[in-house]
């Protein structure tokens, strides 16, 4: 075993030298030199030469060591003894020289104590031992205290302990490194978890009475969007945020288990339609929190907390089910747009943003492919206008009946005169292409329905800084290219750029993170309103995706869509 180690030590030190072999080619596609094929030659020879020494009495390390002091590197002429001393020096090789050694004595395990034999004499109950070793991770479980008896009560998927196979919850806790766990409270429990030598925490517990129904429920496996915030540092009913996991409004989130009433195992998958846990190794996820399991409040009782704060306390589970479902998480799926359905885009954000600047430009852009969905008033049409093409002109008395069934998207009063946009007119838009629309965020829940299946996103304003320059710039060219296109009698299909002083600014920035804030549950996707051209290419590559790449879909919408 050892010699075999050392050999791949010799092959490796080949290759750092350049190469593997005499007949390889090095990393840098360089031939070996012959001084180097020398010095790997002599190394391997001495090697042979020590063969016979007991395995335990060889050192690497030593070895190296002896193979320099032996051919007595400093006054040495030969070129391949430098060669190898230079290559013995170096710090890869040595730590690779050390890995080994420790390798080859068995030391990549932490040494066990031996398994206490008194196990059996715990007044005849049945006990069991487990050892576990963690490398910086949470042991991944909770317990619990009930009447001076202590229980595991949790297992959290994919965590130390769950991975091990050798805990469950229910299983009760006698001893945590030898020492009595009974009467302890939580908190000195966890102190001496935290204690544990080289990571190894020995447990003494009897095995839970496994509970057939539990066994029976299969972990679920589902996933939902956040309907809120969750910061489980301010949230004082958590029993233990360390294993919790925060996430925000629009956040997909995998419920790994929600066995518990209360408190769900959730994995975050990332923020909207197009969140993807990215792949990575078991080594990358321990250093990612966010791809870790944690628990987060169950809809049932983050419900709770809000009836707490209303003081209205409702232990009514089943008229909770009944009525406040998807409150607080979305059950949403993964789908794929097989049969190229056209959906609506629906920019949200807040007045002044730029959306209808980004609308217009879509319009002036790919006008073959987006359409305006027309909208109604009740005002006389003016001379240049024709209905059902800049509006379609109503008598108040039938937008009023419009607005009473329902069939508005939204509306609104202007100098005495009703307008808004028919829920009719989105449909007939829709046939012809795909709809932009910017509607009042109060009239997404309008149009958020399995019918429309709307892509929406968030356009966020930029920095101050940056707000400012791009719209002065544009401002400018605007105004630059209007007064030419007057003297030359042109039309323009652009509006001068809008002038902001420094507070409108700081406003519309204030007031869009207010709206997030409150929207982003509901939001597909985000985009930053910087310079306009930026913008519409981020926004037509994000829509293309949205279409065309597996998003993800309110379940409630399933059977509309098709699947
Ligand atoms: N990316 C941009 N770069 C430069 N100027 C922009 C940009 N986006 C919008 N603007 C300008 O900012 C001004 C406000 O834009 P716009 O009218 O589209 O805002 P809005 O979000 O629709 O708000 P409102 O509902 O109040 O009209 C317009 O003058 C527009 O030309």
């Amino acid at each position: 075993m050892q010699n075999d180690v050392f050999q791949t030590v010799l092959d490796y030190a080949a290759e750092e030298c350049g190469g593997a072999g005499s007949s390889k080619q090095c990393n840098n596609n360089e031939p070996l030199t012959k001084r180097q094929q020398k010095a790997i030659s002599l190394l391997r020879q001495h090697a042979a030469d020590k063969k016979d020494s007991p395995p335990h009495q060889i050192s690497f390390q030593d070895l190296s060591q002896d193979i320099l002091n032996d051919w007595d590197v400093a006054n040495a002429k030969s070129a391949s003894v430098q060669q190898l001393a230079a290559l013995l020096s170096r710090p890869s090789i040595q730590a690779m020289l050390w890995a080994a050694q420790e390798i080859s004595a068995g030391k990549f395990a932490p040494q066990l104590p031996e398994v206490p034999f008194e196990v059996d004499e715990d007044d005849g109950v049945a006990v069991k031992i487990v050892r576990i070793v963690r490398r910086g991770e949470p042991l991944g479980a909770t317990i619990k205290c009930e009447r001076g008896k202590v229980y595991v009560a949790r297992i959290m998927a994919n965590g130390v302990a769950d991975r091990s196979g050798c805990i469950q919850d229910g299983d009760r806790v006698l001893e945590v490194n030898g020492i009595t766990v009974a009467d302890k409270e939580p908190r000195e429990i966890v102190k001496l978890l935290d204690k544990c030598e080289n990571g190894i925490i020995t447990f003494k517990l009897i095995p839970a009475e496994v509970n057939q129904k539990l066994k029976q429920k299969k972990s679920s496996h589902r996933y939902v969007r956040a309907l809120f915030d969750y910061d489980p540092w301010q949230d004082r009913r958590h029993p233990c945020p360390e294993a919790a996991i925060s996430f925000r409004a629009g956040d997909i989130l995998e419920i790994m288990d929600e066995k518990d009433h209360y408190w769900w195992q959730t994995r975050k998958i990332g923020f909207g339609a197009l969140a993807r846990r990215k792949e990575t190794s078991e080594e990358e996820e321990l250093k990612d929190d966010s791809k870790k399991v944690g628990l987060v409040p169950s809809e049932w009782l983050q419900w709770q907390s809000e009836c707490d704060q209303d003081s209205q306390i409702s232990d009514d589970f089943q008229s909770f089910s009944e009525n406040h479902k998807e409150r607080f998480y979305e059950s949403v799926f993964r789908w794929r747009n097989k049969k190229k359905r056209r959906r609506i885009v629906v920019l949200l954000g807040a007045p002044g943003v730029g959306r209808n600047e980004i609308r217009r430009q879509f319009f002036k852009v790919f006008a073959d492919r987006f359409t305006n969905a027309i909208p109604h008033t009740s005002r006389p049409p003016r001379p240049s206008e024709t209905d059902g093409v800049n509006y379609y002109f109503t008598s108040r008395h039938e937008m009023e009946k419009m607005i009473e069934r329902k069939e508005m998207l939204e509306y609104g009063e202007f100098r005495d005169n009703l307008y808004g946009t028919a829920l009719k007119s989105v449909r007939r838009a829709s046939e012809k292409g795909t709809v932009l629309l910017t509607p009042h965020p109060l009239a997404v829940e309008n149009i958020r329905t399995q019918e429309f299946a709307p892509i929406i996103v968030f356009v966020q304003p930029p920095d101050f800084g940056e707000f400012k320059h791009t719209r002065e710039l544009h401002r400018a060219q605007t105004t630059r290219s209007h007064s030419t296109a007057s003297s030359s009698n042109v039309s323009q299909n652009t509006s001068n750029g809008r002038c902001f002083t420094d507070q409108e600014i700081r406003q519309i920035i204030e007031s869009s993170a207010q709206m997030e804030q409150k929207y982003r549950g509901v939001c597909d996707a985000i985009i930053r309103n910087t310079d306009l051209d930026t913008t519409m290419n981020e926004l037509t590559g994000l829509i293309y995706q949205l279409e065309a790449k597996a998003t993800w879909m309110p379940v409630k919408w399933c059977n509309e869509i098709g699947e």
